[in-house]
């Protein structure tokens, strides 16, 4: 039997096991749950018990995810669709050194960085203004890896930002790019065009609306754009002087962009000494994650949580549930990094996955979704893991009363999750309100919750430019532990590319250039239907 199979085979005979019953065992609780770096991770509330525990850590071992750790530390070519190294990691490591086909890269990041460095305080300082005065907003145009971070960032450390306002746009909808300039001064307002490619097709149009906005009301609107890319040629062409291009290198991939120059608006509004506390603690688990073993390490263990539920148990989505208004775009921004990392279908070599992709990742800020989704998660059907995000303080300490109704809630809901509530308990509470008989049995079926669902929670002291961090590292080591025990190249993502083509192939239908003869009859009619 391989280990798949193994743990499939135990899942299914201990299956009926509650999860609760797993809390006989003395220490639970501090067994299965690791502190690191000032985190706290617990997934006691799932079921995976000492067995299965080392079952999966085998599987991890077996998948030889130490040695693919290791090269891509060290810019090994692991990304192998693409032939390239994947060193985001390297981005927040910028006094080490890490060579690529045999030569030091890191000069050409500290170099870089330093720029950047350079260009936010003299924005932040007033040493660089618009041709209105000092700039008092920054407008990053990018989509997916070149906005989701940054903008989760923004937010998440919005008591941190004192520098020019932030603003993202990225959909191609004119109504997106529309609002945002609408309460914006042209003369006082910086562009940032952010986007690997340069040619992305969003992007590129939201910028050339920028520029016609500014060209409007100012002489000189290139003056006020500066671009993010590793295609200096079309930052060139599109009229960017080269002091303001920030480049990067082909190792960074989108979706992992934000510890280097996509970072830039975010650098701008919170201050490089905070953004450099950002990267600090990206490091900080970049270390525990190269240095803690498998049954202490908070990625893996996070990993080998997720493979548990959604490969073993067969829960096919995850819901992440930031107990932190300010992670509001947290689940949007790990939809792209889980989803568009590990949402494919062959292995590296090509070969069909034998097992099931990564799972559907989704969520909202609690308490929000609880008066929103929280019923399926509780008495629906499907069994929907939960992983829970909350800190120990917020940033408003003269509300802290209501920081301590957001914490139990948090605790309320994971504890409600694993207890529920039987036939029995459901029965006395309809009782004490008097029902009996037929109708008390009615009634009371609805108001059983049938418990056992798991959750994870992890708790961090406060969200410190330093803990978000560590944070989105630590997603982004446990997508790649996923990714390489699934047998996967986390690192590509051809998926994207057949709706690009045929978006392409049909904007000349629209626009009544060609005919559209080659579609098929659904495209046809809504096309017509559009053009009608
Ligand atoms: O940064 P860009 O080159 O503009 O790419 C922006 C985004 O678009 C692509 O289609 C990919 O799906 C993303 O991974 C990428 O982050």
């Amino acid at each position: 039997m391989t280990l798949w199979e193994d743990l499939r085979f135990y899942h299914e005979t201990h299956s009926g096991r509650p999860i609760l019953d797993l809390f006989k065992a003395e220490g639970r609780a501090e067994n299965f749950s690791i502190a690191a770096g000032g985190l706290y991770f617990d997934y006691s509330k799932t079921s995976i018990d000492p067995h299965a525990r080392g079952l999966l850590i085998r599987l991890a071992e077996a998948s030889h995810l130490a040695s693919r750790r290791d090269a891509m530390f060290s810019g090994g070519k692991i990304n192998e669709t693409e032939n390239r190294a994947v060193l985001h990691t390297a981005l927040r490591n910028i006094d080490a050194s890490v060579m690529v086909d045999g030569s030091d890269v890191m000069p050409e990041v500290r170099a870089t960085h330093a720029r950047m460095q350079d260009f936010a305080r003299d924005i932040r300082d007033g040493r660089i203004t618009g041709q209105g005065g000092r700039i008092t907003d920054v407008v990053n145009i990018g989509i997916g890896g070149s906005d989701l971070g940054p903008a989760m960032a923004a937010i998440a450390l919005s008591p941190y930002a004192d520098g020019p306002r932030a603003h993202f746009v990225s959909n191609v909808d004119g109504a997106h790019v529309h609002d945002v300039l609408a309460g914006l001064n042209p003369a006082t307002t910086l562009i940032v065009v952010a986007s690997k490619t340069f040619t992305t097709i969003e992007t590129m149009t939201n910028a050339e609306t920028a520029r016609r906005w500014m060209a409007d009301k100012i002489a000189d609107p290139a003056a006020q754009f500066a671009a993010v890319s590793t295609a200096a040629d079309k930052t060139a062409a599109f009229g960017i002087p080269p002091e303001r291009v920030f480049g990067f290198a082909d190792w960074v991939g989108g979706r992992y962009s934000m510890w280097g120059p996509v970072g830039l608006t975010l650098m701008i509004a919170i201050g490089p000494e905070h953004f450099r506390a950002f990267l600090d603690g990206g490091r900080a688990m970049d270390d525990h994650f190269r240095d803690a073993p498998f049954v202490d390490n908070m990625p893996v263990m996070l990993a080998l949580t997720g493979l548990w539920h959604n490969q073993i148990c067969g829960h096919a989505t995850r819901a992440v549930l930031p107990y932190e208004q300010r992670l509001a775009r947290l689940p949007a921004y790990l939809q792209q990094l889980e989803m568009e990392s590990n949402g494919k279908r062959v292995a590296m070599d090509g070969s069909d996955l034998v097992i099931h992709s990564g799972p559907v990742v989704w969520g909202e800020p609690g308490t929000n979704g609880q008066h929103a989704f929280y019923q399926l998660i509780h008495q629906g059907t499907r069994v929907i893991p939960c992983e829970f995000l909350l800190g120990r303080e917020g940033h408003e300490p003269d509300l802290a009363h209501q920081h301590r109704l957001l914490a139990a809630n948090c605790l309320a809901q994971s504890e409600a999750l694993l207890r529920g509530r039987s036939l029995e308990e459901a029965r006395a509470v309809m009782a004490a309100k008097g029902l009996t008989g037929a109708e008390l049995d009615r009634q009371a079926r609805h108001r059983v919750f049938p418990g056992n669902r798991p959750s994870t929670t992890l708790l961090y002291p406060k969200l410190t430019p330093f803990v978000l961090g560590q944070i989105i590292a630590l997603y982004e080591h446990r997508v790649f532990a996923e990714g390489v025990i699934l047998g996967i190249n986390s690192f590509d993502q051809w998926g994207v590319e057949l709706g690009k083509e045929l978006a392409l192939a049909l904007e000349p239908v629209f626009s009544g250039q060609e005919d559209g003869s080659g579609k098929d009859g659904s495209t046809r009619a809504l096309v017509a239907w559009l053009r009608s």
